[in-house]
């Protein structure tokens, strides 16, 4: 257990290079706890964006810098109309989504897009706050729950604000989850059993192409959903090259982690991604991930395996999933080996 937490150790360290950003996060610290570290260091990523040189401990090395900034937009995620009424077509279109990208965008999802606009000022409000305010606002105790609301000055609208956008994406969370148990003939009841509101801000960086955003990684999650307003940044890694997300008015983007690529037996894929930095205006983004319990068992789904399609992947409890995700250190390949039953 003790070289567990020196890997995590190591793991948070190395993120927190990649990290340029100031994060705010709710519930369930044990997955991202690095960000957590970050909101309440001295000098926040907001506080030196001003000025104007890269601090040397976050120019990564030139294998690992963002390449090309803009890449072009030609082959975008799909983009799914959740507000269609055929629904053996919507769910072909999710399960085919996560089968070839990992990532797609909802529209007409059903969560009003004033609680959505509503919820971001909140949130950019937070950021937009000093290092020092944000160091006192925010709590270091991961068994507090919601930071957010623990600012002190607009603590009954944040609660008014995001306590209603938290449940309304939890129910498309779901939702979506059943669109793609439908799709799989699966069931995936009782595999969520945590949530986390997590919120990423990228100043403005000083020079883009010398470091990330948030370094190449895939989620170690269930679902994510995504509020990524209107400001470029993230991409999507697939067949070798990154995909720009096209920021779409009042969408969500949505992407499956690395537990249900084992629960579908490989059939879904979840994506590495990234987020690159831009030079002039700061990007804030609000990740919802749905989880499960630490005891859960992330095996592949029982009915996807028979003689001819073996388990491709080992059973394990999220715990010691997370385990191994951690040990990985965002290595995809050294992920993948750790987890399969074929190597
Ligand atoms: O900020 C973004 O666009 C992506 C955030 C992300 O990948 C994450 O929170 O895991
Ligand atoms: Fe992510």
């Amino acid at each position: 257990m003790l070289s567990f937490f020196k890997n995590l150790w190591k793991l948070l360290k190395d993120l927190y290079k990649l990290l340029v950003a100031d994060t705010l996060f709710t519930p369930q610290p044990f997955l991202f706890p690095y960000r957590s570290e970050l909101q309440v260091m001295e000098h926040l990523v907001s506080s030196w964006c001003n000025d104007r040189s890269l601090p040397e401990s976050y120019i990564l090395p030139p294998e690992k810098r963002p390449g090309k900034l803009t890449v072009p937009l030609a082959n975008n995620i799909p983009v799914i109309d959740l507000g269609g009424h055929d629904q053996t077509d919507l769910i072909q279109q999710i399960l085919e989504a996560c089968q070839e990208f990992g990532f797609f965008q909802v529209i007409n999802h059903g969560v009003p897009s004033n609680l959505m606009d509503e919820a971001m000022s909140v949130f950019k409000e937070f950021h937009a706050l000093s290092g020092k305010d944000k160091a006192i606002e925010t709590s270091k105790d991961p068994n507090k729950s919601c930071f957010i609301y623990t600012s002190r000055a607009n603590y009954a609208t944040e609660k008014e604000v995001v306590g209603p956008y938290t449940a309304e994406v939890r129910k498309l969370g779901f939702r979506i989850l059943e669109f793609i148990s439908q799709g799989l003939g699966i069931s995936l009841d009782g595999l969520v059993g945590n949530q986390t509101l997590l919120v990423n801000h990228y100043p403005p960086c000083p020079d883009p192409s010398l470091t990330l955003g948030l370094g190449k990684h895939m989620d170690p999650v269930v679902i994510n959903i995504l509020l990524q307003s209107d400001v470029y940044g993230l991409q999507v890694f697939k067949d070798e090259e990154w995909i720009v997300v096209e920021p779409i008015p009042n969408a969500f983007v949505v992407n499956i982690g690395y537990p249900l690529q084992i629960i579908s037996n490989g059939k879904l894929k979840g994506a590495e991604h990234r987020v690159v930095t831009n030079s002039n205006v700061a990007r804030t983004t609000a990740s919802y991930f749905l989880s499960p319990s630490n005891e859960t068992l992330i095996e592949p789904a029982k009915s996807l395996v028979d003689a001819s399609h073996l388990a491709l992947y080992k059973s394990l409890p999220y715990k010691d999933f997370l385990i191994k995700y951690v040990a990985a250190s965002t290595d995809s390949k050294a992920l993948e080996e750790a987890l399969s039953t074929t190597v």
